[in-house]
């Protein structure tokens, strides 16, 4: 029996991406690799899991972490109507093992930011959805930026697009992110991936001009369909 640490189950729909608006069950983990300057989510170990039953209710059980693989997929079944599994985070990489021993039946749609490819290769089989992120953050927060960079295409090269699992790309776009940077990487990625999603980060004080974004656009169609989406689950106030 395998056990992990999570913050929260709940059922939600999809608010980013090319799979926005699809019920899915979240599985949120606790722990991570990075430290995003722009990230919306705590990432620290919590004491008890929060479980909303109800989807939309606003009502919590807590239940003691860490959990077993069993009890989250007991959870999780008990939601009807699902899409998918999202499982999400902190960065739920870090609990390859667990996520191969969970038994839903449902699935699973791994959110990652993409920095641990031998965590990957232990659950690619086991993914029908890969939501991977590329993080072009500044220098200064990465131990070594070349070594990420390796890291993040070789875990593409992993994860990527097969018959039985769609891998696609989201980036989240601030006004500081280099042009250069972007165009590397897709580069080196486009052959893994069915699109690419371009992500304006949520913060006001951190949002790319929309020209900015449109001309990244337009210089990526040629090579992969691409897309401007928003957070979409923050602009109603959902979970
Ligand atoms: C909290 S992360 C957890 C999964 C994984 N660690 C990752 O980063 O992909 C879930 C998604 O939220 C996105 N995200 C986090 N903060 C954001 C922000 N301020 N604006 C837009 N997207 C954000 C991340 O880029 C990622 O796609
Ligand atoms: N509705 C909703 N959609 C999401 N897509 C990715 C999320 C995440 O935090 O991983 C997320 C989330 O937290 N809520
Ligand atoms: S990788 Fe994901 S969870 Fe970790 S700090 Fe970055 S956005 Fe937050
Ligand atoms: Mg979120």
């Amino acid at each position: 029996m395998m056990f992990a640490p999570i913050s929260e189950i709940f059922c939600s729909v999809q608010g980013e991406g090319p799979y926005v608006g699809y019920r899915q069950a979240f599985v949120r983990f606790t722990g991570c690799n990075l430290n995003c300057n722009y990230c919306d989510t705590p990432v620290e170990a919590t004491k008890v899991c929060r479980v909303e039953k109800k989807a939309g209710s606003n009502v919590f059980q807590n239940i003691e972490n860490p959990l077993s693989s069993d009890e989250v997929s007991e959870i999780v079944k008990s939601f009807s109507g699902l899409h998918s599994v999202s499982l999400t985070g902190g960065e739920p990489l870090l609990h390859a093992e667990f996520i191969s021993s969970l038994d839903t039946g449902i699935p699973l749609y791994l959110e990652s930011n993409m920095t641990l490819p031998h965590m990957a290769k232990k659950v690619k089989d086991n993914l029908s959805y890969v939501s991977g992120d590329v993080k072009l953050l500044p220098h200064s927060l990465l131990e070594d930026p070349e070594l990420h960079l390796d890291s993040t295409i070789e875990c593409f090269r992993v994860l990527k697009t097969t018959q039985n699992r769609d891998c696609f790309c989201k980036i989240v776009v601030t006004k500081d992110t280099p042009v250069d940077d972007i165009e590397g990487i897709v580069g080196a990625i486009s052959g893994y991936i069915s699109s690419l999603i371009l992500q304006p980060v949520t913060q006001k004080d951190m949002q790319p001009e929309p020209g900015y974004l449109l001309s990244l656009q337009e210089s990526f169609l040629n090579d992969i369909d691409t897309r401007i989406i928003p957070q979409t689950h923050k602009m109603w106030g959902c979970l």
